[in-house]
């Protein structure tokens, strides 16, 4: 599923990473103590990181390889990117933010009515960022990323600040769309119960050489 030899050097430090996880991975979660380069590698394989230097696949998809010129630019990756600040255009209402890239006819799973019900982002679409709370900006952006026609979707801890309620409902239909439509995700968090629905394995930052653990998973059976 993912394939990552390399490393970026950075002022006063530098990120290596050599990750192989199974193919047969849908959802690959993500965690690791604060600074660790989860952050970091996200933005690798998004193709925004333009000093890394070495070799990214993700989702059977050679998107680099610095020894034979190979960069494939992020605007070709066709990744949904949630990061873990919402990152919306400040001058652009909400309806605007979310149908940024213009895209009128959405992938199944991925229509736009339903994004913006289970969102529940209707009713703040002629608003301006400025006047959205943090949990609501976090909603809007995960629309964004879900109705951009994405073939791949990274979350960066993306429902912090996200109520309780709304959370629940959120992770249920990110966990839908994996099953149903396959989706290849990458889903960075800190916390045990969101990996646990939504991702088929687990890569601790932390442990070098033991990278990857299944977590046992309450929905496979739907799988
Ligand atoms: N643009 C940058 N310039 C210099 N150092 C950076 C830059 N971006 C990240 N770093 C450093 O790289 C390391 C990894 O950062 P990263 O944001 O990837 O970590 P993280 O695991 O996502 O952390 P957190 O869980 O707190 O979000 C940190 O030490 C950070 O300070």
């Amino acid at each position: 599923m993912l394939n990552v030899d390399c490393h970026l050097t950075l002022p006063g430090q530098t990120l290596s990473y050599q990750l192989k996880t199974p193919e047969e991975i849908t959802c690959l979660g993500i965690k690791g103590d604060s600074g660790c380069g989860k952050t970091t590698l996200l933005r690798i394989i998004a193709g925004l990181e333009h000093q890394a230097h070495g070799y990214v696949e993700f989702a059977q998809q050679q998107w680099q390889y610095t020894q034979q010129q190979k960069f494939i630019h992020a605007s070709e990756r066709n990744i949904g990117f949630v990061f873990q600040d919402a990152r919306l255009f400040a001058h652009l209402s909400v309806a605007q933010n979310i149908q940024f890239k213009g895209n009128k006819r959405a992938l199944p799973g991925f229509e736009f009515k339903r994004v913006i019900e289970t969102l529940d982002v209707g009713h703040l679409l002629n608003r301006r960022p400025v006047n959205l709370s943090g949990g609501e900006k976090q909603r809007v952006a995960i629309a964004r990323a879900l109705t951009s026609k994405p073939r791949y979707l990274l979350f960066d801890e993306p429902l912090t600040g996200i109520d309780h309620n709304h959370k629940v409902i959120i992770l249920d239909y990110l966990a839908q769309l994996k099953y149903e439509y396959a989706i290849p995700m990458i889903y960075v968090s800190h916390l045990d119960d969101e990996l646990k629905k939504i991702s088929d394995g687990t890569i601790n930052l932390n442990h070098k050489n033991n990278p990857f653990t299944m977590l046992s998973n309450p929905n496979r059976a739907h799988g």
